[in-house]
């Protein structure tokens, strides 16, 4: 079910177009006319070898610099430029020790000179379980505790688009698999990226699975298994797309 809280269940393109992405440093060229599709909304998953160029290709669809010689298109179903905002969730959770939780999940809107909207941060505290936390300080909280204090901040972003680098790798299995399902639902009507090294967590969230590869790098695209995410990691059917999955990540690129 998609979140409440979204504006943009009606406006998102239902896919993300990403063309001739390219990026070299040097003479090294990490990828080379890379196209691919984002379900929207939809959680793809991109997995692969470290230093294929997973993170690069993130951060150039958030628009960073990441190199002189990088360039890509975001086009939406129409061709046209995908220009709606783009949130970021990465594996440090960046909340300021010296605001309050309620102000981390505003800083976007402060940063921005926004009008605050502590009703909404509020709202979104107690959807990720953290009402109670709203006037600590981050470093009162667990791990756990400030990746979802992290993830309310990306949902108050309101973001079509929703870029994540291994946000959670930082995190124990059961703390993970409770977040997981946290995020899957209150995500449900964007558009998710994720970049992960756990194929588990890729079988569980993904309703597309990405494998980037190869010098330059190309991306294949792998059916996930059947049913809804969050998937159980323990059905039958996670269990076998998991030895497929590993075996795939190991295989040499041609
Ligand atoms: N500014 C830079 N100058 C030169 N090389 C760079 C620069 N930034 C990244 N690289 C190289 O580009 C490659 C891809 O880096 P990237 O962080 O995108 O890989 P990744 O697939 O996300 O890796 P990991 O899974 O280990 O995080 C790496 O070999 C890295 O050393």
């Amino acid at each position: 079910m998609p979140s409440s809280d979204s504006l943009y269940s009606a406006t998102a393109p239902n896919e993300l177009r990403v063309k001739k992405a390219h990026l070299a440093f040097g003479t090294r060229v990490l990828f080379d006319d890379i196209d691919l599709s984002l379900p929207s909304p939809g959680w793809s998953c991109l997995l692969g070898r470290s230093g294929c160029g997973k993170s690069s290709l993130l951060r150039m669809m958030a628009g960073l610099e990441v190199s002189s010689d990088a360039r890509l298109s975001l086009t939406d179903t129409n061709e046209r430029p995908f220009t709606q905002r783009t949130a970021w969730m990465g594996q440090q959770d960046l909340l300021l020790p010296w605001r309050r939780v309620i102000d981390n999940v505003q800083l976007g809107a402060v940063m921005r000179g926004e009008r605050h909207d502590r009703d909404r941060a509020m709202s979104l505290l107690e959807k990720v379980g953290l009402g109670w936390a709203a006037n600590r300080y981050p470093q009162t909280l667990s791990g756990g505790e400030r990746a979802r204090v992290a993830l309310a901040r990306t949902l108050f972003e309101q973001a079509a688009l929703v870029l994540m680098d291994e946000p959670f790798a930082a995190l124990d299995a059961m703390t993970r698999l409770d977040i997981h399902a946290r995020a899957c639902e209150l995500l449900a009507d964007r558009i998710v990226l994720m970049v992960t090294h756990d194929p588990l967590e890729a079988l569980r969230l993904s309703d597309q699975l990405l494998i980037m590869r190869g010098s330059p790098a190309r991306i294949e695209r792998v059916l996930p298994p059947q049913g809804a995410p969050p998937r159980d990691p323990a059905s039958p059917s996670v269990s076998h797309h998991h030895g497929e999955l590993l075996k795939a990540l190991t295989e040499k690129s041609s």
